[in-house]
């Protein structure tokens, strides 16, 4: 069994502009200690997935249909006291902004402090003494000092760090990152995600990692899933992923990934925008932006399949599926793309450049 199991779970918001699918009939699972990376552009889902998780989307949204089973357990027909016992302690999260994860009144130990005393029933001086040792851990200097500081105290990578801290205190067999490094500086992003990677491997804790940064799934992860428009429309070993691309989407994310020492005006991006979620365009909802775009594509919504059999991806064991009708024989044409990795010697991640006839 797999530590979380997500089978076709459908999330909507009922907004005054009509009903926003944020998520429509997503499948995926994650096994214990593995490192699962989501990403995908603003408004794909990835923030909605995770609330959904913890049970924490709030109205207009309602969570349709679906399992999120966790160690074999729905977390949607759970009571509340029982997914109130699993967040923060079997589950947890990180967000973006730690500033808010942070209460300004307490001190930053106490915070942390509290949190393994409730959740692990340790006292008062056991936990600060486990407090202290876990600031030393994610790279708080002076730890057993800095126990005393309030969050305002912190710079933003300390705070960030502080949160790493609090999150892992209880030992959460799975721990949820969304988008933790978007508001830091580049060279302390990559020392935070060193961290959380480390520490993950030394508690064996499962990690999601959202982003919409391919980068960061490179450093991080063992496998992925890219998403658009509220569905997975790819999934892979990262190596695969990168090396082997076989959505369009995820070859248009993977140019936009900068590379250090080039300058941005090189940079492509995807040309155009996400679509309207209340009214997706019909067929597959990537084709208006898609290069190898045919009329089979505006007309027919393509399942996620194995790239290999061409098979649903839900009947068969995969490695490696897209949503994409070049795998179900329904494409006249070539997904007419190559992909050029180049190893960078400033970082672990590969990073790629598309050539070929139409981009
Ligand atoms: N409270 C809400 N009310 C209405 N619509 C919402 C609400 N929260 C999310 N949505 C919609 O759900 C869709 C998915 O949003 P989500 O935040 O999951 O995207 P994301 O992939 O995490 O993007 P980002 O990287 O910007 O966080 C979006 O179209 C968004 O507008």
């Amino acid at each position: 069994m797999a530590l979380l199991e997500v089978e076709d779970l459908t999330v909507n918001f009922y907004t005054q502009d009509g009903t926003v699918n944020a998520v429509d009939n997503l499948s995926y699972t994650i096994e214990r200690g593995e490192k699962f990376g989501v990403v995908g552009e603003s408004g794909a889902g990835k923030s909605v997935t995770a609330l959904s998780l913890m049970r924490l989307i709030e109205r207009p949204g309602h969570i349709e249909s679906g399992e999120i089973r966790f160690k074999g357990q729905d977390i949607l027909s759970m009571s509340e006291d029982e997914v109130r016992s699993i967040r923060g302690n079997e589950i947890a999260m990180i967000f973006q902004d730690a500033q808010t994860a942070l209460n300004p009144v307490y001190t930053v130990g106490e915070q942390i402090a509290e949190a393994m005393r409730h959740h692990l029933g340790y006292g008062k001086s056991e936990a600060k003494e486990e407090t202290i040792d876990l600031l030393a851990k994610v790279g708080i200097p002076e730890a057993r000092k800095r126990y005393s500081d309030y969050p305002h105290e912190f710079s933003g990578g300390m705070q960030q760090r502080a949160i790493i801290a609090m999150a892992l205190s209880c030992g959460p067999d799975l721990l949820i990152c969304d988008e933790p490094t978007t508001a830091l500086d580049v060279t302390i992003e990559a020392k935070i995600l060193e961290e959380i990677e480390s520490l993950a491997e030394e508690f064996d804790t499962a990690i999601q990692l959202i982003t919409h940064d391919l980068g960061v799934i490179a450093e991080v992860c063992d496998r992925v899933m890219v998403m658009y428009g509220g569905k997975p429309v790819e999934k892979a070993p990262v190596e695969d992923l990168f090396y082997d691309p076989k959505h369009p989407y995820t070859v248009g994310l993977m140019s936009s990934i900068p590379r250090i020492g080039e300058s941005a005006d090189r940079l492509q991006t995807i040309p155009g925008t996400m679509p309207d979620l209340v009214e997706l365009p019909p067929g597959c909802s990537f084709h208006p932006r898609c290069p190898f775009a045919e009329e089979a594509c505006t007309l027919r919504e393509p399942d996620l399949l194995d790239t290999a059999s061409g098979k649903p991806a839900s009947d068969v064991e995969t490695d490696h599926a897209a949503a994409c009708l070049a795998y179900s024989g329904d494409l006249t044409g070539e997904l007419d793309y190559t992909v050029r990795v180049d190893e960078d010697p400033k970082s672990n991640a590969p990073t790629s450049q598309i050539t070929g006839d139409n981009q």
